[in-house]
């Protein structure tokens, strides 16, 4: 594990993580701060992700949750504080940032150092997300949802230790949304990164993380473990229990759906 010691600039080299919970942390967050102007967006927050551990991260608007990420990855700096991270991180955004002048196959290998076996391990990557078809096309051809699944080939060639995901399913439609609730479970489950997901969403969540945990004020309001075999059907009784204290924790508050829909109202031609 290596690590950023706030205020020097300097990298920190330490032992591998201790045990956290019984487990190895791969992120090991001591008190960090980060100010812009007068406000303390992130305000002595604690935080530890164990090695291979899927933390889905919620909180309102402007609560802080994709600086948090960024800081993880090295876009953006602390204030205060100790960040521990390991030595490979990969992330994923909203959008899949590919570049448009690179075919697929030369998108998902961009990061990999050039070798003999770079376009067969690319392939490899692309067949795991299903794309394998794909190498030879340019990402302008591809769909939203394609165009997504490379970047999270391109995320995962490098084999991460944490994965860092900031809303990666946010501009999708519903049903491509749990596809690739699907597919990135069933591939953080083959890899084992430790995974930081920021979402909006209460259920996809609950559907995919080992640990939900809600920011709020600049700290972790809520931590929440997922107890193995917890369901993950948004209609079992105990994942709506789930979602409802999740969706209390951020303020929101569901009216009861008790107003009949107002009939249909014919317009004049
Ligand atoms: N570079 C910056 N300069 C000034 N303020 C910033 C900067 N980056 C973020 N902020 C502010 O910090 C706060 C947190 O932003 P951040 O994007 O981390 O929130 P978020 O929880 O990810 O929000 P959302 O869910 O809407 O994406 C916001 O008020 C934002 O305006």
């Amino acid at each position: 594990m290596s690590g950023t010691l706030a205020g020097t600039g300097r990298q920190q080299h330490s032992a591998p993580g201790d045990p956290a919970g019984g487990s190895r942390a791969a992120v090991r967050i001591r008190g960090l701060r980060r100010t812009f102007g007068i406000r303390d967006v992130l305000d002595g927050l604690d935080l530890d992700i164990a090695q291979g551990e899927f933390l889905a991260l919620l909180g309102a608007s402007g609560t802080g949750k994709t600086t948090l990420l960024r800081i993880l990855g090295a876009l953006d700096r602390h204030d205060a504080g100790t960040v521990l991270v390991p030595e490979t991180r990969t992330v994923v955004f909203q959008e899949p940032r590919l570049v448009p002048s690179k075919k697929v196959l030369a998108n998902v290998t961009v990061a990999l150092p050039r070798g003999a076996d770079t376009r067969e391990t690319g392939r490899r990557a692309l067949a795991e997300v299903g794309l394998d078809r794909h190498a030879d096309a340019w990402p302008a051809t591809l769909s939203g949802g394609e165009a997504q699944r490379v970047a999270l080939a391109r995320a995962l060639i490098r084999e991460p230790e944490l994965l860092l995901l900031d809303e990666p399913f946010a501009a999708l439609d519903a049903l491509t949304r749990l596809r690739m609730h699907d597919l990135v479970g069933e591939l953080c489950r083959r890899h084992r990164p430790a995974v930081l997901l920021v979402t909006h969403d209460v259920d996809e969540a609950i559907r995919l993380a080992d640990r939900v945990a809600v920011l709020r004020d600049g700290r972790l309001a809520t931590d929440e473990r997922i107890a193995i075999g917890h369901p993950r059907d948004s209609a079992d009784p105990r994942f709506a229990a789930l979602r409802t204290r999740l969706l209390t924790e951020l303020g929101v508050h569901r009216a009861p759906a008790d107003h009949a829909p107002t009939p249909a109202k014919e317009l004049p031609a």
